[in-house]
């Protein structure tokens, strides 16, 4: 029935102004309007097709991820599209490819470590994809251990030219197996790059300088061709069918091949014609710098992956039904639902549907604004990196790294919890979340493994409780550090559920819990002697208190969104309602330590529990608004059991009466292998 809205009841029931709050997730009206036109321009081209991904062998997969990246380049230039348009374009095709290295590491990489002059001769060719490049840093040995990177790039003064070599075939001791120590993972390298940021030790005059980026030209510009000294290719199927394999994540051996010195990245460091290692007056970790840059941007990309799969959860458990009583059912149901389904429950109304659905949907609204708020702080820190203030680079460091962490790990589960949300039909790959998770679940690994990068949050945290009393006031999201003395001993005064909407008595419960796990950590560190030997053996512990700091920032970010003004009829209301939704089921999901640090009594967490259902029967009329907030066009969210009209049922028998297998009654294999098994049976039954 083409034109009913199955979920018409459902949006009717919404308290708030949906077109307002389409604006606060995007941002701004222009940002909305902008991403609204584009997701409608890709959804209407039929060159754009995704439902076919999981059937495709590679290398077709492959190939038409080239086409389609070629074609969006065509309408980039024809439509003379802005940089804006372009790169929600890229969004809204929504398939991995070449092209996100490209402009997501290979360009930034360029901006941030290559001085005025080099980026003027490098990025015009970027920019008009002349070239397109990768970011070629981790190894087949080494991928969290930057450090321990072991390509080397030896300047040779004779020719002025470095010397880029990854280490040869080396036999381990053990086992007596050949061990490869190559460039393994990095995205567009396999198959399309032409160019290559190469991260390698810098040799000088024997020296080792640390590691340091290289451009490097990997293929003829002729006809694709390897250059000399260089062998690369595709490292081979990934996780999920169609998923991450329309990427040519690549291996890499250099074999002493030659670039020009001018192609060693010189905006941290250099090396003059004679040979001389200069550093410039900046920090040595700028040269990890496009690391923080990618690592903002995974951050505000979690709250899109994470609302794709609770849209499609939630517009799901809005159809689905089952149980309750077959005579009369509730008013609010569409005339086709009265009919078929009078009586039984949508699923949407168990509790415990709820109670696993909504903190989703907040995380999703919070992970979108903090995502905001750090791409605010990101473009303070390279402001103040401009004019020589490395202050804040720490912080940003810290922040970048954990909420990378955070919003990642939550957004992956969330992902697999919203197909258990579904039941069986979200084992589908129609329902689109096997694939939203195949393809995001590499995010809590790459741009640095989850845990690795939280114990860098936990070294900050360490340091910054080493320098309390010692003058030095912490600032930004560490601030509350400087209040330590009060955190400590303070209480939570919460008396009635309600309490619990009060944003100062929440954020200093997050304040006082984050605070009380880091400096019991800091007490336990100073009975070791050895600091490091110490840090290891309390990793466990110290991951904990760096997780209770970021989820401090997410809760802290969303309560001073709802400072501002926010227009629109009872958007405010929800969103404070989402609010509360995300930090109480925090808050009772990690009970355990808010009780432990004895902030809060058993009685208050069990208020908290009681408050976070009433948020949950204060949201449930909204949800189906809330997620059409997100103005995702079916196309985009590629699921039957998401589509904006609810009617999944005849939408799932058709597309499988699609499947490459029902194209014929009887299956291919019959006659070679069902047959003779058949009548084998049939003949000793007779026996
Ligand atoms: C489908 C895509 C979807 C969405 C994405 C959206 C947009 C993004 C676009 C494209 C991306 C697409 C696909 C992703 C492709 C993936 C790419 C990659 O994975 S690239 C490789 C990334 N590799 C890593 O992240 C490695 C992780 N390891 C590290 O970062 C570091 O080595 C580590 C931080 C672990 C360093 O540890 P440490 O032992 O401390 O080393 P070091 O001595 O080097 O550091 C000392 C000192 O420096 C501080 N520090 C470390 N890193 C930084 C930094 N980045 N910035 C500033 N400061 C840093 C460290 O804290 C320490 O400080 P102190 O001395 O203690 O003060
Ligand atoms: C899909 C995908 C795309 C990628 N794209 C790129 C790319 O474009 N360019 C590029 O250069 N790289 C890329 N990578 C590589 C990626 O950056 C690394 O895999 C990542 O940084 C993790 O490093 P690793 O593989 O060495 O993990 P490992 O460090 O070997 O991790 C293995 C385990 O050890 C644990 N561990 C490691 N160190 C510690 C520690 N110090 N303390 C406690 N636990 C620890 C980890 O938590 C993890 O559980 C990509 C990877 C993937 C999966």
């Amino acid at each position: 029935m083409a034109g009913v809205d199955y979920l018409a009841d459902e949006r009717n029931k919404a308290e708030f102004d949906v077109d307002s709050m389409k604006i606060v997730w995007a941002g701004s009206r222009h940002t909305f309007e902008v991403a609204d036109r584009i997701s409608k321009l890709v959804a209407n081209d039929p060159a754009f097709r995704k439902d076919d991904r999981p059937m495709l062998p590679r290398k077709e997969l492959f190939k038409n991820t080239l086409r389609k990246a070629a074609y969006a380049w065509k309408l980039i230039t024809e439509l003379r599209l802005s940089e804006e348009e372009a790169s929600k374009l890229r969004f809204f095709v929504d398939e991995p490819a070449y092209t996100d290295l490209h402009w997501g590491m290979f360009v930034p990489a360029l901006k941030g470590q290559c001085t005025d002059e080099q980026q003027s001769k490098w990025l015009p060719l970027a920019y008009k994809m002349q070239i397109i490049g990768c970011y070629a840093q981790t190894e087949l040995g080494h991928g969290s251990n930057v450090q321990g990177l072991e390509t080397t790039a030896t300047f040779d003064p004779q020719t002025d030219e470095f010397v880029i070599h990854s280490p040869t075939l080396t036999s381990s001791k053990c086992y007596h197996t050949v061990e490869v120590l190559c460039t393994w993972w990095p995205g567009g390298l396999g198959k399309v790059s032409t160019h290559a940021v190469v991260y390698a030790r810098l040799i000088t005059d024997g020296k080792d300088h640390g590691v340091h980026g290289f451009i490097v030209q990997l293929r003829s510009m002729e006809d694709h061709k390897p250059l000399p000294g260089i062998t690369v290719g595709d490292i081979g199927m990934k996780f999920g069918n169609g998923a991450y394999n329309t990427m040519d994540n690549g291996v890499l051996t250099l074999d002493h091949v030659r670039i020009p010195r001018d192609q060693m990245m010189m905006r941290v460091s250099q090396v003059t014609r004679e040979g001389k290692y200069k550093q410039s007056d900046v920090p040595r970790q700028l040269v990890y710098g496009t690391m923080v840059y990618v690592r903002q941007k995974i951050v505000a990309d979690a709250s899109c992956a994470l609302s794709k799969a609770v849209c499609i959860a939630t517009r799901y458990s809005a159809v689905r039904r089952q149980f309750g009583s077959q005579n009369g059912g509730p008013e609010t149901q569409s005339a086709h639902y009265r009919k078929s389904y009078t009586g039984l429950i949508q699923v949407i109304d168990y509790k415990t549907q709820q109670n696993r659905l909504f903190p989703l949907l907040a995380s999703a609204y919070a992970f979108r604004f903090v995502g905001e708020w750090l791409k605010w702080l990101y473009t303070d820190v390279t402001q103040r990196l401009a004019v020589n203030d490395f202050s804040t680079l720490p912080e940003a460091h810290a922040c970048t790294a954990g909420l990378k962490s955070l919003t990642t790990t939550a957004t992956a589960d969330g992902i697999e919890e919203c197909r258990k949300l579904c039941g069986g039909h979200g084992y589908l790959c129609t329902s689109g979340l096997p694939e939203l998770f195949a393809v995001y679940v590499p995010a809590c690994t790459y741009e640095g493994d989850n845990i690795v990068l939280l114990l860098q949050v936990a070294r900050f945290l360490m340091k910054t409780v080493s320098q309390i009393g010692s003058g030095k006031q912490p600032v930004g999201t560490i601030a509350y550090m400087g209040r330590v003395e009060h955190l400590l001993k303070s209480r939570c005064s919460v008396q009635r559920a309600e309490d619990w909407l009060n944003p100062s008595q929440v954020l200093e419960a997050f304040e006082a819990r984050a605070a009380r796990m880091s400096v019991s950590c800091a007490q336990n560190l100073s009975k070791f002697s050895n600091p490091e030997e110490g840090f290891a053996e309390l990793s466990a512990d110290l991951v904990e208190a760096a997780v209770a700091h970021c989820q401090l920032i997410v809760v802290s970010k969303f309560l001073d969104k709802l400072q501002q003004d926010i227009p629109g009829k009872g958007v405010k209301q929800l969103l404070q309602a989402v609010c509360g939704i995300y930090y109480l089921s925090l808050l009772h999901k990690h009970q355990g330590e808010f009780l432990a640090t004895s902030y809060i009594t058993p009685k208050q967490a069990a208020l908290a529990s009681d408050q976070l259902r009433a948020l949950y029967s204060k949201v449930r009329p909204n949800a189906i608004a809330l997620v059409d907030s997100f103005n995702y066009t079916d196309h985009f969210l590629g699921s039957i059991l998401g589509c904006y009209d609810g009617n999944v049922y005849p939408k799932l028998y058709e597309a499988a009466k699609k499947d490459p297998l029902n194209d014929t009654v009887v299956p291919d294999g019959y006659h070679e292998y069902l047959k003779p098994l058949l009548k084998q049976q049939l003949h000793s039954a007779k026996l």
